[in-house]
C-alpha cells in the first residue's frame, strides 16, 4: 500500500504492528552473528520495544535485517503477518533512524524531510504542510530553509525522526539514535521521542546499549546477548526478575548472593529480608540501590555490619563503598556517613533482582 492518501495526520497505526522474527539468521562471510534468533514483538500494550544490549551482540544487524538492509542466511521476517522476503527496502514502508541520523548534507531541512515524500510522488503543497507539520512535532519549527550542516547533534537527529515520520511508516526502527549525544540531551531527547512516537501511533523498535534509555521510551524490553534474546519482558520486571546471573549483571547487579528461602523471609550473608516467595534457594542481585546503610550499628546481626570505604556524593543522594563479609558492595546512605564509619545495610526487598 503506497501513496499519500492512506494514512492521514501525524501517523497512526495501519495494522497490529506486529513483528514476527522466526528463526534469523545472518552471517558476515564465516562470522555468525545472529543464530537461529526467534521473537515477536508489537501489538496492544507494547508499541515500543527497545532491544538493549552489549556493544557486538548483533542489535544493528537485527535492526537492519527488519529494514531490509541485511539479507539473512535463514529465516523469516514478518510484519503485520507479511513475510518481509522479497520486499525491496523502500518497499516495506518503514521508516529508519539510525546513530549519526544520516541526513543529506548540503541540503535544507526542508529538503530532507520531504525526501521519502517526493519518492512517493506527493503533491508540492502537501509536501510542504507535512514539512511544517512534522517541524511543529519535533519542536523545530520554522526551521525549513536551515541547512542541515548548521544543525546541532540533538536537532539533527530530531529532523532525522521528522524525516522518517513523514511518510506515515508503518514501522519506525530507531537504531541508537542518541548515541552521539551528550547525556542530558540523551534523557531529554528520550523523553521527546517516545512521546512524539506514541503520538504519532507508529509502532518503534529502539536499538540502544543504555537500560535508562530502555526503560525510559519503551513498553517492552527485549535483552539481547550473543545474537540471541535472553529474556523479553517489561521494564520492572527485567529490573526484579532477571532471568540469569549475566542478564542480572548487565542490568546493574554489582554482587549475587545466594539466599534460602522459608515461610517468605531470604537468608542472605548480607542478612534477612522479607520475599514473598516459595520456599527453596535462589540467587539474588544487588544493585546500588538494593542496599541501604544507616550510621548506628545497632544491629546486633553481625552479617549486617559494614565499614564504609568511599563516600560519593551524587545528585541523587550519597552513595557510598563499603566493606561487607562478601568483600565490598556499592550501596545508597540514608544519612550522612564519612568514610571509617561502622553502618549497619539493609537489603531493600523490591529494590533486590531474584534470578531465574
Ligand atoms: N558489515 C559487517 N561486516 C562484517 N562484520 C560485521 C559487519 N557489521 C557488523 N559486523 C560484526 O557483527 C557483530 C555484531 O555487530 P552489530 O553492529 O550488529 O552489533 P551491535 O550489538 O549493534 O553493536 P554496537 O552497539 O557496538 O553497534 C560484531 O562482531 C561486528 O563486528
Amino acid at each position: 500500500m503506497t501513496g499519500p492518501d492512506r494514512n492521514p495526520g501525524v501517523g497512526g497505526p495501519h495494522g497490529q504492528g506486529v513483528l514476527e522474527i522466526d528463526d534469523l539468521t545472518i552471517a558476515y562471510g564465516d562470522h555468525t552473528v545472529i543464530d537461529g534468533l526467534s521473537w515477536r514483538t508489537g501489538g496492544a500494550g507494547a508499541l515500543i520495544t527497545a532491544v538493549l544490549g552489549p556493544s557486538g551482540c548483533g542489535k544493528s544487524t537485527l535492526i537492519r535485517a527488519v529494514a531490509g538492509l541485511e539479507r539473512p542466511a535463514a529465516g523469516t521476517v514478518r510484519f503485520d503477518g507479511e513475510d518481509l522476503a522479497g520486499i525491496e527496502v523502500h518497499r516495506r514502508d518503514f521508516g529508519v533512524v539510525f546513530q549519526d541520523g544520516q541526513l543529506f548534507g548540503g541540503r535544507s531541512v526542508a529538503a530532507n524531510i520531504a525526501y521519502g515524500l517526493k519518492m512517493r510522488r506527493w503533491p508540492r503543497r502537501r509536501i510542504a504542510d507535512r514539512v511544517s507539520e512534522l517541524l511543529d512535532v519535533v519542536g523545530l519549527p520554522g526551521y525549513e530553509k536551515r541547512s542541515v550542516d548548521t544543525l546541532s547533534g540533538g536537532q539533527a537527529q530530531r529532523v532525522a525522526l521528522a524525516r522518517a515520520l513523514a511518510p506515515h511508516p508503518r514501522l519506525l526502527l530507531l537504531d541508537e539514535p542518541l548515541a552521539a549525544l551528550d547525556r542530558r540531551l540523551r534523557d531529554e531527547l528520550a523523553v521527546e521521542i517516545s512521546e512524539i512516537v506514541r503520538a504519532a501511533g507508529v509502532p518503534t523498535v529502539v536499538v540502544t546499549h543504555d537500560h535508562a534509555e530502555a526503560a525510559t521510551m519503551a513498553d517492552v524490553i527485549a535483552v539481547m546477548r550473543d545474537g540471541a534474546m535472553v529474556q523479553v519482558a517489561q521494564p520492572s520486571t527485567l529490573w526484579t526478575r532477571p532471568v540469569d546471573e549475566w542478564t542480572a549483571r548487565f542490568l546493574g547487579a554489582t554482587t549475587v548472593v545466594d539466599a534460602t528461602l522459608h515461610d517468605g523471609v531470604a537468608e542472605t550473608v548480607l542478612g534477612d529480608l522479607r520475599l514473598d516467595l516459595p520456599d527453596g534457594s535462589r540467587r539474588l542481585g544487588l544493585r546500588p540501590e538494593s542496599v541501604e546503610v544507616a550510621r548506628t550499628p545497632d544491629a546486633v546481626d553481625v552479617r549486617s555490619l559494614a565499614t564504609v570505604v568511599l563516600v560519593a556524593e551524587l545528585p541523587s543522594g550519597p552513595r557510598v563503598r563499603i566493606e561487607t563479609v562478601v568483600g565490598e558492595i556499592d550501596a545508597i546512605a540514608t544519612e550522612s556517613v564519612s568514610i571509617g564509619d561502622r553502618v549497619r545495610l539493609r537489603l531493600v526487598p523490591d529494590r533486590v533482582a531474584v534470578i531465574g
